[in-house]
Formats: structure tokens, C-alpha cells, sequence
């Protein structure tokens, strides 16, 4: 367990962190050079085996212990109307987690991964940020480093997403805050607003930028405008990163968590990979201010890790290409 005195010396673990194994990716682009199929006829495949490689430190990696976390949280500022669902659900689906009713929870299985869902405070909701910060430094601190103690060491690839009814608003804020443009720019329907809701929601991102906006680096906007489950994403994907192990992000929230760490420190998400573009607004967006491009783009807008769950199986998939195939000399194939 790791307890961070202060944000500073979470600010400091961000500036300190490993970097890729350039020999371990170099010699993973040696080996697929030699496998048994034209060059490049794995596209992105081949792309993401070496990215892996460099990251684990091991030219021929395979993938067999992915963990999910699904980080849950509820806002002050759901109780201004900005969702289509009542924040009761938080905590409702979060035992519909626990009980294996969820889609996270088929597509966990169907990943082989290992499915942790960790709940925040969820009695006591962040404050409303259209009135002052969403937390304080303390509360703040808690759920980074409830995100940072979520990750499992053995862990060989990790996956973080959310649940947090009303948690659109303070990404839409977060992404405004911190890539510039309108509330309209990054304000979308989360789980169904009409165009009525979607007018006040745009307002209520409106002031919440007002208030805070150019106060301070990604971790200060992230406590002013984020939330718990927001805070231990970028915790837990600060975590990954000191363990060498490489990440998928999932949708739209989870995006903007990331990109309050990349604002703080620029290489700060080398290690991630978009697992799919959100359908919600302003996803596009954020993940191409972040150089991101997503493996998937199926218009899903759920959240709870489903997009990245899926990604696990493309990520696996292509290290299972790259360490699994013949060379030409193995197999005794001509090359070209
Ligand atoms: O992941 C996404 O891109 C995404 C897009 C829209 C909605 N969600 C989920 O829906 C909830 C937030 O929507 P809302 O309307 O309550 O702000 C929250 O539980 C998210 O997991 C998630
Ligand atoms: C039912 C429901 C399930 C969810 N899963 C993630 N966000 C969600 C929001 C709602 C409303």
C-alpha cells in the first residue's frame, strides 16, 4: 500500500516513472521482420506486438493476466439534472457488478481477464463544481491512491473504467478545461439527455469553467472539476505505468482522466492505448488532442470498461501473432 503525503508527491511519482525498453522493442521489430507473412500484412497488429514488447521489457511476450478495474463515484453536480438516470444507479450497479449481472462482467470473461470493481465514497458525493472545487486535496489524494492500490503487480495488462452517474459533466468540463474550446465543443448526451438537458448540461460545464478554469496542472483541474472514480483512474493508470504495465483506456470519462495525467506530465500515457472510440461527443476529439487512435470503433457509450474489455482480445490477439508465428527460417518459407 502506498501513501502519498501530498498531491506534490503524487505530482513527483509522475515525473519519475520508467520509460519503454527501447532494446526489448527493437528486438521485437527484429522479430517481426522474420515472421511468416509479407511485411506489414498485420497492420496495426504488428504495431501494437511491438509497443507491448517495449513496454514489458520482453521481446516475446504473451498476455495471461489482464486485469479490469471499474472505479465508481457519484457527483454534486448530478443533483443540477445533467443525467438522464438518477444517482441512485451508482450504487445500484455497482452491486449489479458484484452479482455478475453487468455487460462488464460478460466481457471480462470473454477477455479471460480478472474483474475488480472498487466504489468511492459513494454516500458522500463530490461537491458541485459549478460552486467550488469538486474535492478537496485530501479527498482527492484518497482516490488517487485508492486507483494507485487497485492495480495488481502480477498484472500483465490493465484496463480502468467507471461508473458514476452524472460523470459525463465533469469530463466534458476536465476535457474544456483542459484542451480549450466551447462546453458546447465537449458536451454530449452521456446516458441519453434530451436536447432540452443537453442545454442546461452545456450551461452548468459552462460554469463550472468559469470557476475554474487556468487554475492550475492537469491533477489541480482534475480535483476541481473531476471526481473520485476519475481520480483513481488516473491513480490506477500512474500505477500500471511504474509496474511496466501497459494500458487500454476505455471510453470517453476515462479519457479525460487520462488526459488530466498527460497535462501534468506530457509522456505521461506512453503506455496506453485508446481501446475504442466512445459515441459520445467530443470522444473523437479528446483522443486525437491526446494522438490517440482507438483499436475499436463499435459506437458503443456504456462505459464500465466495456470498450476496453473488448480491446483486451485485439491486444492479446496480436501477441499472440508476434510470439506465437513461425519465422521464414523456422518454417522454411521463402522469403521475398
Ligand atoms: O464511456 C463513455 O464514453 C460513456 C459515455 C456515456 C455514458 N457513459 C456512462 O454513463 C454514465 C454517465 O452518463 P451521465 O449521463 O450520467 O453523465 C457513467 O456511468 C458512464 O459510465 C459512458
Ligand atoms: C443502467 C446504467 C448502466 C451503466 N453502466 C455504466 N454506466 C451506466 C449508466 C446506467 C444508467
Amino acid at each position: 500500500m502506498v501513501e502519498f503525503s501530498d498531491l506534490d508527491a503524487f505530482r513527483a511519482a509522475l515525473a519519475d516513472m520508467p520509460d519503454v525498453d527501447a532494446a526489448a522493442r527493437d528486438g521485437a521489430a527484429d522479430r517481426n521482420s522474420q515472421l511468416t507473412k509479407p511485411p506489414g500484412a498485420l497492420g496495426r497488429l504488428e504495431d501494437i506486438a511491438q509497443w507491448y514488447a517495449g513496454w514489458r521489457g520482453n521481446s516475446q511476450p504473451r498476455i495471461s493476466a489482464p486485469q479490469i478495474i471499474v472505479f465508481a463515484g457519484n457527483h454534486g453536480v448530478a443533483a443540477q439534472g445533467v443525467s438522464a438516470f438518477p444517482p441512485e444507479v451508482t450504487a445500484q450497479m455497482v452491486m449489479n457488478f458484484e452479482h455478475g449481472g453487468a455487460a462488464i462482467n460478460q466481457l471480462a470473461r470473454a477477455a479471460g481477464a480478472q474483474l475488480d470493481v472498487h466504489a468511492l465514497e459513494l454516500d458522500r458525493p463530490t461537491d458541485d463544481f459549478t460552486k467550488g472545487p469538486a474535492m478537496s486535496a485530501e479527498d482527492m489524494l484518497a482516490a488517487l491512491s485508492t486507483g494507485w492500490n487497485a492495480v495488481r503487480t502480477n498484472a500483465d495488462l490493465l484496463v480502468v473504467g467507471e461508473m458514476g452517474i452524472g460523470n459525463t459533466t465533469p469530463a466534458a468540463a476536465l476535457a474544456a478545461a483542459l484542451l480549450g474550446g466551447d462546453a458546447a465543443d465537449w458536451t454530449g448526451r452521456g446516458t441519453g439527455v434530451d436536447d432540452t438537458g443537453l442545454a442546461h448540461k452545456t450551461r452548468v460545464v459552462d460554469e463550472g469553467l468559469a470557476l475554474h478554469k487556468g487554475k492550475g496542472d492537469g491533477i489541480e483541474t482534475l480535483r476541481r472539476l473531476g471526481g473520485r472514480e476519475l481520480a483513481a483512474m488516473a491513480g490506477a493508470i500512474a500505477r500500471a505505468r511504474s509496474l511496466r504495465i501497459p494500458v487500454i483506456l476505455d471510453g470517453f470519462i476515462c479519457t479525460a482522466a487520462a488526459a488530466c495525467l498527460a497535462h501534468t506530465h506530457i509522456s505521461a500515457l506512453d503506455h496506453c492505448l485508446a481501446g475504442h472510440l466512445s459515441s459520445e461527443g467530443g470522444h473523437d476529439r479528446l483522443l486525437a488532442a491526446l494522438n490517440k487512435s482507438p483499436l475499436l470503433s463499435l459506437g458503443l457509450r456504456l462505459g464500465e470498461a466495456s470498450g476496453g474489455a473488448l480491446a483486451i482480445q485485439i491486444v492479446k490477439a496480436a501477441l499472440e501473432c508476434h510470439s506465437g508465428m513461425a519465422t521464414f527460417a523456422e518454417a522454411g518459407v521463402s522469403g521475398s
